[in-house]
């Protein structure tokens, strides 16, 4: 999986045909959707018209959350891959856990069918907290390779990320850039940015590729999709990444997955 791909929440069906086939020609190959984003159609055509080849490509989407249980995610998997028009597809992810509930469990054993007939070639989690990985790993066989989680300098997740390393699953961050508000004008990252004449987000993106995050900032803006690729021609030094560090506050911008039980 890239560690560097293009997220697509937000972004209206007709609009992801568009913003998908720039974020391709710029050189993104994994893409962020979800069946709750309404925009799988557009992905899925913008993917097919790229002409890149299947195999360059890494496509994941995420079962919405009034889908969970066995036999509806089985339902909605082939509805997303319909609209997908793929085969086969790279990352599934149980959006939210809803640990009130607890149909995270079956849900999960119906991506363990999918994975186990060669459907998905990964399968994973996103919104999960120690809690919820915990029960997950009790009660079902195959472990998620990724989790994607809320994080961004000021939410830096250091216990999640620290339990991830212990059980070999990949942190993913979404809102990598915190929705692109107040985060973007930190002095912080200003006088960073400056000294190695880079944006903002552009060092939010490296300090999550240095910390080893897979990152899926989100723009439908051309010149932004292409600022934030150009994240490989510099490093950030150990100051750097300590001064950021420093702008943790485990400050949510979306919902806590805790407590977080929307169908909608
Ligand atoms: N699993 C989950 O529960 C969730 C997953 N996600 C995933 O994560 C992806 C990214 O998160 P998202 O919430 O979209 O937020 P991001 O942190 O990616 O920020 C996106 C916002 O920042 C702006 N922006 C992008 N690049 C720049 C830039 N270089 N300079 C200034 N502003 C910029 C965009 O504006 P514009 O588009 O106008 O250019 C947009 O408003 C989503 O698209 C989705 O795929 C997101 C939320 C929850
Ligand atoms: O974007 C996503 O993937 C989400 O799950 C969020 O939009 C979430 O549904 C939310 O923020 C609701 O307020």
């Amino acid at each position: 999986m890239p560690q560097l791909g293009y997220g697509v929440w937000q972004v209206a069906d007709d609009e992801a045909a568009k913003a998908v086939g720039v974020a391709l020609e710029t050189g993104y190959r994994s893409i962020d959707t979800a069946q709750a984003y309404e925009n799988e159609t557009g992905t899925g055509r913008a993917l097919r018209e790229s002409g890149i080849a299947r195999d360059e490509l890494f496509v994941t989407t995420k079962l919405w959350n009034a889908d969970q249980g066995y036999d509806s995610t089985l339902r909605a998997f082939d509805a997303s891959m319909a609209r997908l028009g793929l085969d086969v597809l790279d990352l599934y992810l149980i959006h939210w856990p809803m640990p009130a509930r607890g149909t995270y469990l079956d849900t999960w054993r119906a991506f363990e069918k999918l994975y186990n007939d060669g459907r998905i070639r990964a399968i994973g989690v996103s919104n999960f907290t120690v809690g919820t990985l915990e029960r997950l790993f009790a009660e079902t066989e195959v472990k998620p390779v990724v989790n994607q989680v809320e994080l961004h300098p000021y939410l830096q997740q250091g216990e999640l990320r620290a339990f991830h390393a212990r059980h070999d699953i990949r942190t993913e961050a979404w809102s990598p850039l915190g929705q692109g508000k107040g985060l973007l004008d930190d002095p912080v990252l200003a006088r960073i940015g400056a000294a190695h004449g880079k944006t903002a987000a552009q060092v939010v993106l490296r300090w999550h590729l240095q910390l080893g995050n897979i990152v899926i900032p989100k723009s439908v803006t051309p010149s932004r999709i292409a600022e934030n690729f150009d994240v490989f021609d510099f490093e950030l030094t150990a100051e750097d990444m300590d001064a950021i560090a420093g702008m943790n506050a485990d400050q949510r911008i979306g919902p806590d997955p805790a407590t977080f039980e929307w169908m909608g």
